[in-house]
């Protein structure tokens, strides 16, 4: 027995071979490509790794992409200014500036200053505000991208107990909403939670997004669910997952891996919100 496996890079590269098509269709209208600004600020080793792969992504499906690395000494007017800068820029049509940011600098008055129309990631308050209220925006690329691979295993959402670990403004709230859009019965558990096994052996869909690795085992998994592995953290070289996969596995119905599962959906629903900003933003 076991899971069968949710493969997020197939199911990527299926998504990003239609937005491929759909940019070179928006070149021959057009004559523009969408383009995306990602700024990253400081040398964390990670995120210099996800912006990589952003540029990278962007490039294989015809997105035009400006990437600004700036010192970790850079300070929050510097940065500021250079939002509102790309804010003002029509060759842009998304702004990215990679999370976390060094100390001194201030997230939420940052990601504020971010046009709301730009505002691919999602995390602007507008955007948030929108979703919470079940209206048009863009929604955050995790959370986006956690619906599409459950949607992929064909379970219906609707009726069914979902239960998110985590309650962060990138992941946890903003997924949690959208399944209860889709009509799942939520519940949010998190580091202060009385007793997390009973909560996620009742759950017809969990999904993890702690940061702790191996937090989730087996014996807390129901038999047949769907399980998604939101954690990326390097232990002794080797990317691992918030839920210890060999033990889940064994149990669960669908299971994404990590790598390999969440991590490359994201970038693709970064790709699709950047078309999405340009097409809004050209009127088509
Ligand atoms: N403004 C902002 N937007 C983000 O979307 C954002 C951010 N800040 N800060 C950091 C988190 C994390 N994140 C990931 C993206 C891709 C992978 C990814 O591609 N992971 C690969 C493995 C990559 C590797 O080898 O390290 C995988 O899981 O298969 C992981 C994590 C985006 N984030
Ligand atoms: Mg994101």
């Amino acid at each position: 027995m076991g899971a069968q496996i949710i493969d997020g890079k197939a199911i990527s590269s299926a998504i990003r071979q239609q937005i491929k098509q759909q940019v070179m269709e928006l070149q021959q209208k057009t004559g523009k490509s969408p383009g995306l600004a990602v700024v990253l600020v400081g040398e964390d080793p990670a995120s210099q790794i996800y912006v990589r792969n952003k540029e990278k992504a962007c490039q294989e499906v015809g997105i035009y992409s400006e990437v600004y690395r700036l010192p970790q000494e850079t300070s929050q007017q510097q940065l500021l200014d250079l939002v509102h800068q790309l804010n003002e820029r029509q060759e842009i049509n998304g702004i990215l500036v990679q999370l976390p940011l060094p100390d001194h600098l201030d997230e939420m008055t940052v990601l504020r200053d971010i046009s709301p129309d730009k505002d691919v990631d999602g995390f602007h308050a507008v955007n948030a505000g929108k979703l919470l209220n079940g209206e048009k925006g863009f929604v955050p690329c995790t959370p986006k991208g956690i619906i599409t691979l459950i949607k992929s295993t064909n379970v219906d959402i609707k009726g069914k107990d979902a239960v998110v670990v985590g309650r962060s403004n990138i992941v946890g709230k903003p997924v949690s909403i959208l399944l209860l859009n889709e009509n799942a019965t939520v519940t949010i558990c998190h580091s202060k939670t009385a007793d997390l096994k009973s909560h996620t052996q009742r759950a017809d869909i969990l999904v993890v997004a702690t940061g702790k690795p191996n937090l989730i085992t087996g014996d807390m998994v129901k038999p047949g669910s769907v399980v998604i592995d939101v954690g990326t953290t390097r232990v002794e070289g080797k990317l691992t997952g918030d839920v210890h996969f060999a033990s889940a596995k064994e149990v669960a119905g669908w299971i994404t891996p990590v790598p390999g599962g969440v991590g490359p959906m994201t970038i693709t629903m970064l790709l699709q919100n950047t078309v999405e900003a340009a097409v809004s933003q050209w009127k088509l």
